[in-house]
């Protein structure tokens, strides 16, 4: 038997990562359903305009979510909610045509990322030295300035400190900082409300754009095309860019040549993984901004052990810290050797790999790899999905956009509302609970 509110939440799931946020606030959120009577569900929907939109661009991708899930054939019938009152909850609305820009705000730079807090060492320090040239003199020297490096070394750090060296300087300076994903968004968003112009006005008209991780650029034609224009006008002004990525431009799948010899006209500089000493100093400055006591030796101890990426680092030291919290116990080598497991110094996350995660839930929910990292809505695979996503954020240090990226391409958005499911149903769900332990386990061994 079909359940009303299941099946509306599946289908609501299903549209969370088919449209951009804006379409999903605008036009899902606002929608009730009703009842589900002989396969005919009838939704409520706050105004004519809704009731539009969903007949012109919503039925066909309702009906095949609804498919997907309950493997049935339902078809929606709309109700407008107060039809009596029905003008004033027209002329209330946002029409996306007439909307203010519902783009990304501008400069949410980390104010901690700053040259100050960032330490250099052998494998940052030409990557630190264009920095600071850039932030002192943009669009002069290096322009674009592109930093590449694996996960967690130190891209966006550096990529803010030059933000936020140059709002320290004059604060009228018009600074943006995106990922990849967020230009995306703004610029889908764009195309469906009709705001192209204030799209382009937005960003183009920064002094500074910073556009981080332009790794998942690739495959998206429009996108690129789109920022191909933005890199130009911005350019040919004057304009500073730092983009960051994981690998070099032209080790993206799919980017445009054009793109690629465009990156290549400035100083393209990668991070390599810290060396011992790095990792301590960083080690020491992270405790002292933080107030954490911990000796010398232990911090060499803790440094010797994590060698991949400063965010591992990072964590590590919040770990011990909080652990030593909790046993009341003050931070000694002792303490951190006897309590390696507990504290999974032991074993180095950048061991746990997505790919890892993937196949151990896969096998233990005996569904395929294609299955799980796909696009299909049947209950069966999609818990596994939003389980090995979960498993993904907590067990490794990817980022939002890398673990969407390793299941098949979906967006970020989709990864954090998996993980909140997930860590919700975790509240009261004791089977679900030892499903995760054993997965732990499993995916540990
Ligand atoms: N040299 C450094 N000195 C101080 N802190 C650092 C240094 N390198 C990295 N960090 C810190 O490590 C963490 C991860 O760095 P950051 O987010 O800049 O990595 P990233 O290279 O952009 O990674 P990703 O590709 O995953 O986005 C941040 O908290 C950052 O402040």
């Amino acid at each position: 038997m079909l359940d009303l509110d299941t099946l509306w939440g599946e289908i609501k799931d299903g549209f969370q990562e088919k449209i951009a946020p804006t379409a999903f606030k605008t036009w899902i959120s606002s929608a009730e359903p009703v009842k589900l009577t002989n396969n005919r569900l009838t939704i409520k929907l706050p105004s004519e305009l809704h009731r539009d939109y969903w007949q012109r661009n919503l039925t066909q991708p309702l009906v095949e979510l609804a498919y997907e899930y309950a493997q049935e054939d339902i078809q929606p019938v709309f109700i407008v909610a107060d039809k009596d009152d029905n003008s004033s909850q027209v002329s209330t609305l946002e029409h996306p045509a007439t909307a203010s820009a519902p783009f990304s705000q501008s400069a949410k730079l980390n104010p901690k990322y700053t040259f100050d807090t960032f330490v250099i060492g052998k494998g940052n320090q030409m990557a630190h030295a264009a920095a600071l040239v850039v932030s002192e003199e943009p669009g002069v020297m290096y322009n674009p300035l592109f930093f590449y490096g694996g996960v967690g070394l130190g891209k966006t750090h550096l990529m803010h400190a030059i933000g936020n060296k140059m709002l320290a300087d004059d604060p009228n300076t018009k600074v943006k900082y995106v990922t990849s994903e967020a230009f995306t968004n703004d610029f889908i968003t764009a195309i469906q409300s009709k705001t192209q112009d204030q799209f382009r006005e937005e960003y183009r008209s920064v002094d500074l754009l910073l556009v981080d991780d332009i790794q998942f650029f690739a495959d998206k034609e429009g996108t690129q095309e789109e920022f191909f224009h933005t890199f130009n006008d911005l350019h040919d002004d004057g304009k500073q860019i730092v983009l960051t990525s994981d690998r070099l431009p032209n080790e993206i799948p799919k980017l445009q040549d054009r793109l690629v010899s465009r990156f290549a006209w400035g100083l393209s500089v990668d991070i390599t993984p810290p060396d011992l000493e790095t990792r301590i100093a960083i080690l020491r400055n992270k405790a002292e901004a933080d107030n954490i006591a911990i000796p010398d030796e232990t911090l060499s101890y803790i440094a010797s052990r994590i060698d991949s990426n400063v965010r591992e680092l990072e964590g590590a030291l919040a770990r011990v810290h909080a652990y030593s919290k909790m046993v009341h116990q003050p931070i000694t080598t002792e303490l951190v050797a006897s309590s390696l497991k507990s504290l999974k110094l032991d074993r180095r996350s950048s061991e746990l790999t997505i790919p890892l995660i993937q196949e151990k839930v896969a096998k233990y929910y005996h569904v395929s790899l294609a299955d799980l990292k796909g696009k299909k809505r049947m209950k069966t695979i999609v818990m596994p999905r939003q389980i090995a996503m979960y498993l993904s954020r907590e067990m490794t240090d990817s980022s939002l956009p890398k673990i969407g990226n390793e299941f098949g391409g979906k967006d970020h958005t989709t990864v954090i509302h998996a993980y909140d499911k997930i860590a919700d149903a975790l509240k009261t769900d004791s089977d679900l609970q030892s499903e995760i332990t054993n997965l732990k386990t499993e995916i540990e061994r």
